[in-house]
C-alpha cells in the first residue's frame, strides 16, 4: 500500500480540448448496511448506468494544466461574487498544490475578488497545524500566504480535538455558516452546496478520505466524518462524506502522474477493477470537470 503514495512529476501542454459533455446521474440509491466488500459490489451494480462523465480536458505539460485550471476557477469566481457576495471553496490535500501554481501568480493574484471567498478542507489529517503532514499547512505554504483571503474566511480543523470532536466541530461550524447565509444548500438533498471542490485522487481511486471498501462510503447523513484507520497516514483524518461532495454546484478533479492512470481509466474508459472505486461516486449535482495530465490520460 506506501508504494501508491509516491507521487510522480509530470510535464504538463494542452493535447485537446473538451470532449465529453456533462450529464446528470440520478441520485445514488440509499442502501442498507451491507459487507464492505457487498457494499461496494453492490454499488457498482447500482450507479454505474447514470454515471457523468463531465467535462475532461488533458494536458501534456504542467504549465498549460496549471494554466487553464487558473482560467477556469478565476472565471468561476467572477461568475459567482457578481451573484452572491460568497465563494465557498473547498480544498483536498496532495499534489493539487503543485497544479494550483499559476493562480496565485499574475493577472490571476491581483484580479480575482479574493474577499468573497471562503475557505475549506475536503479533508484534513488530525494533527497540528504546523505539522508537516497537515493539508492547512500545505494550503497555507503554497496558497493563502500569496493571496488576500480574510483570515476570518478561512475554515481550518480545530486541532486540539479528537478526531472524532474535530469532524462534529467542523460540521457544527458548516452548520452555522448554512444558517447565517454563507453557505448554500441543495435544494435536491438538503446538504451544503459548496460553490467549487478542487478534488486530488490517490493511485488507488480514493477522494477525500474515503478509501476503497472502506465503510465511510456508506454514510448518508453525516456532513463531515472522521477515519482513525487511514490506509494513507496518517491514520487519523476527517472528510467531508459522498452526500455533502455531490451536492457540489462545481467539482474540479486535478489528477495528474502515470500512477492515476488505472482508476481514471476505470472511471472514464472501459478500465475494470472487482469493485466500485471512490473515484467512481464523484457524481456532483453541478458541473464535474477533469483536469488530467497526460501520464494520468495514459491509458483512455
Ligand atoms: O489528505 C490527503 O491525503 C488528501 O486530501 C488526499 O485525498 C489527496 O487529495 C489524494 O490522496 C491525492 O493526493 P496526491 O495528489 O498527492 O496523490
Amino acid at each position: 500500500m506506501a508504494s501508491f503514495y509516491s507521487t510522480l512529476n509530470s510535464t504538463l501542454v494542452l493535447l485537446r480540448p473538451p470532449t465529453l459533455s456533462v450529464r446528470r446521474s440520478p441520485p445514488a440509491t440509499q442502501l442498507t448496511h451491507r459487507t464492505k466488500t457487498q457494499f461496494n459490489c453492490k454499488l457498482k451494480s447500482d450507479m454505474a448506468t447514470g454515471k457523468s462523465k463531465g467535462d475532461v480536458k488533458v494536458f501534456d505539460s504542467n504549465e498549460n494544466l496549471s494554466l487553464s485550471l487558473a482560467n477556469y476557477i478565476s472565471d468561476l469566481s467572477k461568475k459567482v461574487t457578481a451573484q452572491k457576495s460568497t465563494f465557498t471553496v473547498v480544498f483536498s490535500g496532495g499534489s493539487l498544490f503543485k497544479s494550483l501554481g499559476k493562480l496565485v501568480e499574475q493577472p490571476y493574484v491581483d484580479s480575482i475578488d479574493w474577499s468573497k471567498w471562503n475557505v475549506f478542507w475536503l479533508d484534513e489529517r488530525v494533527v497540528p497545524k504546523d505539522h508537516p503532514e497537515s493539508n492547512y499547512l500545505l494550503a497555507y505554504d503554497n496558497f493563502l500566504s500569496k493571496v488576500s483571503i480574510p483570515p476570518g474566511n478561512v475554515y481550518a480543523i480545530n486541532d486540539a480535538l479528537s478526531a472524532e470532536g474535530a469532524a462534529d466541530d467542523y460540521e457544527t461550524c458548516l452548520r452555522h455558516l448554512v444558517n447565517t447565509g454563507t453557505l448554500s444548500v441543495s435544494e435536491a438533498s438538503s446538504f451544503p452546496k459548496f460553490d467549487l471542490m478542487l478534488i486530488g485522487m490517490g493511485p488507488d481511486g480514493h477522494v477525500a478520505s474515503l478509501f476503497p471498501g472502506h465503510p465511510l462510503l456508506e454514510e448518508r447523513t453525516k456532513w463531515v466524518t472522521y477515519i482513525k484507520d487511514s490506509p494513507k497516514p496518517p491514520p487519523e483524518r476527517i472528510t467531508f462524506t459522498f452526500p455533502v461532495i455531490n451536492s457540489s454546484a462545481h467539482v474540479a478533479l486535478v489528477i495528474t502522474g502515470a500512477n492515476k492512470a488505472h482508476p481514471v481509466h476505470v472511471a472514464l474508459g472501459d478500465g475494470e477493477n472487482s469493485c466500485m472505486l471512490p473515484i467512481q461516486m464523484v457524481s456532483p449535482e453541478g458541473e464535474l470537470s477533469w483536469f488530467l495530465d497526460k501520464e494520468a490520460a495514459s491509458k483512455l
